[in-house]
């Protein structure tokens, strides 16, 4: 009995310190350098609840983080017994880049994603150097705009079933435009949308939407919180033995489409000398760099495409055509340049000023991807004259440095017509950084800004886009932050 009852205590004392004291006494120490909360076990989830219920936007403290004291040089919070430093100074995020190879990515709240995409965005290392070089000519910018045609034809599609469905009074912004931008993907990658495809009923879009929802939706138990992905990998409840199944089912149906895809552009190589696919893996094929990547490490890079590009596109189409229907100067004035152009070329949308100004604004003011994913310290090191010990979190928070009143004037307002000032571009390069930066930056970044511009023109040309009044916009997370009640605009044909 008093064995028992020492281990208890053994085990009570060790989990207090681990959990309580010890993260407690490095979060005081980091504190000298900026400001911060320490909640034990919940940390920063605390807060972003907080944020949601007092200010319909779990991001709230985020944006507003530089607002009193722009010269802030940090934020520590805490996840769990980890202690993480918010980064948000250009001089500092320089030094993060450049010691990229002092992290690796923290997977605490990718891991269940983990379990089903585990391409680029997630490798590191040898496998990750070899994807990354393998891809890059591929999203190369001259390579990516000969994309162009199938990215406008996807968006024709879509109009078309908009249209033809009825959905003008009810247009599901980021939905619909998920699914334009998933399509997009599969397009750049195999040469076609590869809309008849079915999984159960399903279309590829819609599978690879259910499962990274259901994942998601996962990682944001308390279940999750407790025992990690592990209790949802062994399939320990119905609903989570059924997504195991159709990611297997899928897995397995999407490896042969590639094959089978690769098959058809080496046998177009061999009989006409050429292909007339345009694709990512027509590229691979052409140049005979297919043979240089597994074929398992090809269909994960798919994956790891889909999902960097898929939602973060989505979002920002879709939270963009929210923002025209709430700056009506912003939206006349996007609509003139618009219906002035006579150019459709790629290469005249492309260089369109006003248009290029609100994409870089919506970054700004809501970047899909303005909180970059955590990274864990592997060795003790110095960034910004701050010593970071290993097994600490740091994370870029470009989502506060985009709204420091010392680097954009008049930060929370959305305003295009800031880049089209000339001072602008005195900015430090570290201070805009939607897409990232350093040599793990957005891979996908020239294919994202051409699609958003393909896209919106020709959506601006053929609707005009209004808000239903009594339309509320409350952010939350859920992979990214987004609306919790879905953003349903009005939209009406023009002449
Ligand atoms: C508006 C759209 C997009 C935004 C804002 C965005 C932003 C970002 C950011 C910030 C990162 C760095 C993440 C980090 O290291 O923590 C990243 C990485 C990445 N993005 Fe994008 N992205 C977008 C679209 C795309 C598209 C369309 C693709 C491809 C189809 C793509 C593929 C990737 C990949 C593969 C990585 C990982 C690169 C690596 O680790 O080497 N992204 N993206």
């Amino acid at each position: 009995m008093n064995i028992i009852l020492i281990l208890v205590l053994f085990l009570a004392a060790f989990i207090i310190v681990k959990l309580f004291i010890l993260p407690y006494k490095l979060h005081k120490k980091y504190k000298k350098y900026g400001q911060g909360q320490f909640v034990p076990i919940l940390g920063e989830i605390l807060e972003f609840q907080q944020n949601l219920q007092k200010n319909q936007d779990m991001e709230y403290s985020l944006k507003h983080q530089l607002d009193k004291d722009p010269y802030q040089k940090v934020y520590v919070t805490n996840i769990g017994p980890y202690i993480k430093l918010r980064i948000f100074e250009p001089e500092i995020i320089r030094d993060f880049f450049q010691n990229q190879h002092n992290y690796k990515k923290f997977e605490f709240f990718t891991g269940n994603l983990m379990r089903f995409v585990n391409g680029i965005i997630t490798a590191e290392g040898q496998d990750w150097k070899s994807s990354r070089k393998l891809f890059s000519q591929a999203f190369h910018f001259d390579y990516i705009q000969k994309l162009a045609p199938l990215i406008e034809k996807s968006t024709n599609t879509i109009i078309d079933e908009i249209i033809a469905k009825n959905e003008l009074q009810n247009f599901n912004s980021i939905t619909c435009m998920q699914e334009l931008t998933g399509r997009v993907v599969i397009a750049s990658f195999f040469g076609e949308s590869l809309e008849n495809e079915r999984l159960k009923g399903r279309t590829i879009v819609e599978t690879l939407s259910y499962i990274l929802n259901a994942l998601a939706r996962q990682t944001g138990t308390l279940i999750y919180l407790i025992f990690g992905k592990k209790f949802f990998q062994l399939g320990l409840t119905k609903h989570s033995r059924e997504i195991n199944q159709l990611i297997e089912e899928f897995n397995s149906f999407l490896q042969n489409k590639i094959a089978s895809k690769i098959e058809e552009i080496q046998n177009d190589i061999k009989q006409n000398g050429n292909t007339s696919n345009f694709s990512i893996l027509a590229q691979l094929v052409s140049t005979s760099q297919i043979d240089q990547i597994s074929r398992q490490q090809l269909f994960e890079d798919f994956k790891a495409f889909y999902l960097a590009g898929m939602d973060t596109t989505g979002h920002l189409l879709g939270m963009t055509m929210y923002y025209l229907t709430q700056y009506k100067d912003v939206y006349s004035k996007l609509q003139q340049e618009i219906d002035t152009n006579q150019d459709q070329s790629i290469q005249c949308i492309s260089q369109l000023p006003y248009l290029n100004a609100v994409i870089k604004e919506s970054l700004r003011y809501y970047g899909p991807a303005n909180i970059l994913f955590d990274r864990i310290a592997t060795s003790d090191h110095v960034i910004g004259g701050i010593p970071i010990k290993k097994g600490m979190i740091i994370t870029p928070f470009a989502i506060s440095m985009h709204r420091n009143q010392n680097i954009f004037e008049n930060p929370h307002a959305y305003n295009p017509s800031r880049w089209l000032d000339k001072k602008i571009s005195e900015i430090n390069s570290f201070s805009y950084i939607p897409f990232s930066s350093g040599q793990r930056n957005c891979i996908g970044q020239h294919l994202a800004q051409m699609q958003t511009k393909i896209i919106l023109n020709k959506f601006i040309k053929k609707f005009n886009f209004s808000c239903p009044e009594n339309y509320k916009l409350v952010m939350a997370f859920k992979f990214l932050s987004e609306p919790v009640d879905p953003l349903c605009l009005k939209l009406t044909l023009r002449q």
